[in-house]
């Protein structure tokens, strides 16, 4: 059976109390940081040196989402600092392959985030080049929003590509992710949850545990 991953997002977390806050998602599988730089989306969060530290305190393996523009210049300094998986946006960079050969000779996995309006091809034939394709189910940008159930579609035809030539990928899911929605995205071929709002919007490992469950109900 497939296995299934729960990532929260610390965009949710208090960013004051950042380690107080990643102790309380031990339980999770890695912890999502978001990493924005308000001008691919009009959010502004972190940069290395608080990535650096998360790196150096948090329980679990991080995996990061670059919203940024440049990725070609700026991921490998994220997997350098010991990222295990680092994930930009197919928008962002000029040869996706390039940059996804150059994290993983550093060292992390690479992952592959799609906005909602970018369609899957030429993605698809790439998959072997990718550790994990994101597929936004919000626009980029903020917690909180509604899940794009009309990125099931999308999401499908990464899962087909990847049974057709049964590889290892992982598909990620990311925006309105909550016990109501977590199934529809399983059971389109989602196997890696990331969840801000319904994890820090009560108590994180009860939550965890919830959407784990909510899963695990729709898993392939
Ligand atoms: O990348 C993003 C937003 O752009 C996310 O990781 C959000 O943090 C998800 O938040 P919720 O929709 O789960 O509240």
């Amino acid at each position: 059976m497939t296995e299934q991953r729960i990532n929260p997002s610390i965009l949710s977390a208090d960013f004051v109390n950042l380690q107080a806050e990643l102790e309380r998602i031990a339980t999770a599988d890695l912890v999502h940081v978001d990493v924005m730089d308000n001008h691919f989306v009009p959010n502004l969060t972190m940069g290395p040196p608080v990535v650096e530290r998360i790196q150096a305190v948090s329980p679990i393996p991080l995996d990061v989402h670059l919203m940024i523009s440049d990725a070609d210049r700026w991921a490998p300094g994220y997997a350098e600092l010991g990222a295990s998986s680092v994930t930009f946006h197919a928008e962002a960079t000029e040869d996706p392959v390039a940059l996804a050969r150059r994290l993983r000779e550093i060292g992390a996995r690479a992952g592959i985030a799609l906005k909602p309006g970018t369609e899957p091809e030429p993605y698809l034939e790439l998959l072997p080049e990718f550790d994990q394709v994101l597929v936004m189910t919000v626009e980029p940008g903020f917690g909180g929003q509604s899940f794009m159930h009309d990125m099931m579609p999308k999401l499908r035809r990464f899962a087909e590509a990847k049974a057709a030539d049964g590889l290892d990928v992982w598909l990620q899911v990311d925006g309105g992710i909550s016990v109501d929605t977590i199934g529809i995205a399983a059971e389109a071929g989602a196997d890696t949850f990331v969840a801000g709002s319904a994890v820090y919007g009560g108590v994180p490992e009860d939550r965890i545990a919830e959407l784990r469950a909510a899963a695990a109900r729709h898993r392939h």
